[in-house]
Formats: structure tokens, C-alpha cells, sequence
């Protein structure tokens, strides 16, 4: 079986009650693509894996009031079992809340809040751990771009995650270049492909040749309504990581770029 598109939509620290609601409101109308599921047009299953992420304080509502075929994350949990660790959340709360998935290793955290690369190793090994699915993300910097390390960066960022786990299945990896990020600066299809391509190879010769045909690496940085058809058209692109544009009605416009692989 293929890889299916999966799109989460990262809301970041964004957003007032009044906010949420719109959004989940928005959500909940949207046309999703779907397909009938055979000889029962009353049931679909939809072409893509949503995912949004709320801020941890919207999470619990969120996840009570929008549709059930879209799943949530939190944006980030602690590193190892709960305890006196003020002002952190833990992987047994967000299971606990019956939160299915978590984002770890965003670019943001690992710039400012010195996330390591080992550290976000350990997050994802934990949350694993404790049932959760987890979207890891890796991503160079304009200035590791320009010097020519891209590969070198992700590559590191993503071992450091392979040390620690034994299994690939409930992982997400996001390829998120740092420079793409809230810039409205989308890297081209081929850029994305290529770096894509290149993780995918070194699952292959890393991990294993299943690893590496069954993880879905998805696009994030400046994805948008008008560019992701042409990201999702790229052979290694399986969906997409959305910051600014998954908090309007845009997003399901994304959502729909999954028709590109079926097409
Ligand atoms: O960081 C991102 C998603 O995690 C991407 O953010 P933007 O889509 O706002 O560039």
C-alpha cells in the first residue's frame, strides 16, 4: 500500500477562543476529498490523514468539537515521565486526553528554546514510548543551505532520532527548511524533492529498504493554497507540515492537494 498523504496544520502560539472556534467551524464545513468506501455511499474515508495542532490550553476543545475523521497533536511534550517539571506537558497527559499525536523537534524550539538534536532524539523515543504518533522535524538554515551541508543537517537531525527509536511506523518526518518558514519564501518543488529524495535514500541505506518506502516525509515552510498542488506532484512529497495558512480556510484547499496523488 502507498503512502498517505498526511497534512497537519501547526497553529503555533496562535489564537483567541473566538479564533478556535472559527477555525474548527471552518474545518468542519470543508469539502475534504474523500472516497466512497465501496457499495456504501454513506461512508468515506478521506484521501488525506489530517492532523491540526492547537496550542495545549484549546487541545481538549478542539478535539471535542471538530469532526472525528481529523485527528489532533500538541505541539510539543516533555522529555520523560511527568513529575516537578514546572510549566511542561507530558506525554501520559496528552495520552491520557486521548491526544493521538504530538510535534516534536520543530525548528522554532530547536532555535529558540536550544533544543538538541539528542534532546529532541529523546522526546520522540519517549512520546513513542507512551503510545504517541509523532511528526519530527528537521530542517537546515539559510546559512547551512548556502554553505552546501543541507544533506549533512537533516541527515544528523534525523539519526539523532534513529539512535533512540526501534520503530519507524507511528513516525512523521517533517522536512521543514528554516528559511522557508514564515518567509512566504516556499522551497521549489525540486528543492523539496531533492532533499526528500535524499532522506528517503538514507532510510534506505541506514535503517532498512521498508523504512524507507513506507515513512512519509512531508513539506513544510510557506506551504500555501497556491503552491502545494505543485509540491504534492513531487514523487517523495507525502503532505505537508502548514504553519501560517492552517489557520484560515485556505487549509482545506491544501487538504486537497492529496487529489494530485491520486490523480
Ligand atoms: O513551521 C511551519 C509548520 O510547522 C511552517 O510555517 P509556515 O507555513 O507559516 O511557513
Amino acid at each position: 500500500m502507498g503512502r498517505k498523504f498526511f497534512v497537519g496544520g501547526n497553529w503555533k502560539c496562535n489564537g483567541t477562543t473566538d479564533d478556535v472556534k472559527k477555525i474548527v467551524a471552518t474545518l468542519n464545513a470543508g469539502d475534504l476529498p474523500s472516497t466512497d468506501i465501496v457499495g456504501n455511499s454513506q461512508q468515506y474515508i478521506l484521501l488525506a490523514e489530517v492532523v491540526v495542532s492547537p496550542p495545549f490550553v484549546f487541545l481538549t476543545h478542539v478535539k471535542s468539537e471538530l469532526r472525528p475523521e481529523i485527528q489532533v497533536a500538541a505541539q510539543n511534550c516533555w522529555v520523560k515521565k511527568g513529575g516537578a517539571f514546572t510549566g511542561e506537558v507530558s506525554a501520559e497527559m496528552l495520552v491520557n486526553l486521548g491526544v493521538p499525536w504530538v510535534i516534536l523537534g520543530h525548528s522554532e524550539r530547536r532555535a529558540l528554546l536550544n533544543e538538541t538534536n539528542e534532546f529532541v532524539g529523546d522526546k520522540v523515543a519517549y512520546a513513542l514510548s507512551q503510545g504517541l504518533k509523532v511528526i519530527a522535524c528537521v530542517g537546515e538554515t539559510l546559512e547551512q543551505r548556502e554553505a552546501g551541508t543541507t544533506m549533512e543537517v537533516v541527515a544528523a537531525q534525523t539519526k539523532a532520532i534513529a539512535d533512540k527509536i526501534s520503530s519507524w511506523d507511528d513516525v512523521v518526518l517533517a522536512y521543514e527548511p528554516v528559511w522557508a518558514i514564515g518567509t512566504g519564501k516556499v522551497a521549489s518543488p525540486a528543492q523539496a524533492q531533492e532533499v526528500h529524495a535524499g532522506l528517503r535514500k538514507w532510510f534506505g541505506e541506514k535503517i532498512s529498504a521498508d523504512v524507507a518506502s513506507t515513512t512519509r516525509i512531508i513539506y513544510g515552510g510557506s506551504v500555501s493554497g497556491s503552491n502545494c498542488k505543485e509540491l504534492a506532484g513531487q514523487p517523495d512529497v507525502d503532505g505537508f507540515l502548514v504553519g501560517g495558512a492552517s489557520l484560515k480556510p485556505e487549509f482545506i484547499d491544501i487538504i486537497k492537494a492529496a487529489e494530485v496523488k491520486c490523480a
